[in-house]
């Protein structure tokens, strides 16, 4: 791999003392890449007192794309941008790095699965958990959001046993975002008055979006819609949504992507009480990522699987003890099959051992 390193120092003397903090981006000069690092550069992703060193990790043909970027973010002087670098090298990009985005990957045209990105995308993913094993900062967090995500992750945390996994995550986050919106447009209620939704499983069409136990300003969110209308439109809606807007779009989610990458990665930094509007709504709640399993709920321990999670100390705590009805349980149960199918899947590949 060539190596085209592109020091840009942004700002000599940041607004503030704190140490920098560095965050990889792969995939820095693709479409997400594009609508995540000027939300990371003005202190959107960590705070407005946190420096950020920016390692923007492509391969070569992205490369003069992400150094074009790295320009504009030169040029946008943001008093937290304490440093950019563009690189091909995984060492590099990696080295010291706090928190890892784990962007880059091909993403899926009309009529693909994620799941047939598994090959395509897989190969990527072992020799970055490596990198991050070999160089990362004790610290490290990692979030996967190249597809298919949360076998992805699998493979990275595979190739990195010194590193704690559950610091090894993929985003569900978008999935839980997209819930939120179509209920709150089918009850007419703003977002900020919902609580209590989960992802549960892979993020792909098999995904089981559960209200069971959410409610609309206290309200159970059961008593307010219809069966028919959770099993009918409302699941398959959220469930299908990345292939409604590839169909509608011509390409896939960008900036609700990116969006939900920040709200993952600002709420395992800093808990779930730092809700995007200012409100503890999202303290009195709970959110979804994919973490890997410890076996709660029958999940078989090691799968990357979207949970009801809540940040505590820095840490992803899956919430523990909420009744598993029938109804959501045979849900569950057929989009973990999946999760299990991929990781069979990716063995038989060679890229991960039992
Ligand atoms: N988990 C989620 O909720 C979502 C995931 N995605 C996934 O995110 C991924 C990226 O999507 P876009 O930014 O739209 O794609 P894109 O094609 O615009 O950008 C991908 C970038 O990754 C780079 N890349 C490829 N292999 C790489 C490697 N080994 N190391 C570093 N960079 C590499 C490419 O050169 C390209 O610049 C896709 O896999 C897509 O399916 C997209 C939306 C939501
Ligand atoms: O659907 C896709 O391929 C992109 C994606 O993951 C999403 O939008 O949820």
């Amino acid at each position: 791999m060539t190596q085209t390193p592109v020091a840009h120092p942004v700002s000599p003397s940041t607004s503030t003392a704190a140490k920098p903090v560095t965050v990889t981006l792969t995939g820095a000069g693709g479409q997400i890449g594009y609508a995540l690092l000027f939300r990371i550069a003005s202190g959107q992703l960590l705070g407005p007192d946190v420096p950020i060193r920016l390692r923007m990790l492509e391969i070569p043909s992205g490369a003069a794309a992400a150094a074009g970027t790295a320009l504009e973010l030169q040029d946008c002087a943001f008093p937290l941008l304490h440093s950019v670098d563009v690189t091909t090298d995984l060492a590099e990009a990696f080295d010291g790095t706090n928190v890892a985005l784990l962007v880059g990957s091909r993403p899926r045209g009309p009529g693909m699965e994620r799941g047939d990105l598994l090959q395509a995308n897989g190969t990527i993913f072992g020799p970055q958990g490596a990198a991050i094993n070999e160089g990362a900062a004790d610290d490290v967090r990692v979030v996967v959001v190249g597809n298919p995500a949360n076998t992805n992750a699998l493979i990275a945390a595979a190739h990195a046993p010194d590193v704690p996994s559950d610091r090894f995550t993929a985003l569900t986050r978008l999935d839980h975002n997209r819930a939120l919106g179509l209920l709150a447009a089918h009850l007419e209620l703003p977002v900020g008055q919902l609580s209590g939704v989960t992802i549960w499983g892979n993020h792909s069409a098999t995904q089981y979006p559960d209200v069971f136990h959410a409610q609309a300003n206290g309200t159970p969110i059961t008593d307010l819609v219809d069966e028919a209308w959770l099993q009918n439109e409302f699941i398959p809606r959220v469930a299908k949504r990345g292939a409604e807007i590839i169909a509608v779009r011509g390409g896939s989610s960008v900036a609700s992507a990116a969006n939900a990458t920040i709200d993952h990665m600002r709420q395992w930094v800093g808990g779930t009480g730092s809700g995007r509007d200012g409100s503890d709504r999202d303290g009195v709640d709970w959110t979804s990522a994919a973490v890997v399993s410890d076996g709660s709920y029958g999940v078989p321990a090691g799968l990357v699987s979207s949970f009801p999670v809540r940040s505590v100390n820095g840490c992803w705590e899956i919430v523990q003890g909420l009744a598993i009805e029938e109804f959501s349980r045979v849900r569950i149960d057929a989009s973990v099959a999946e999760l299990i199918e991929e990781r069979d899947a990716v063995r038989a590949l060679g890229l991960i051992r039992d």
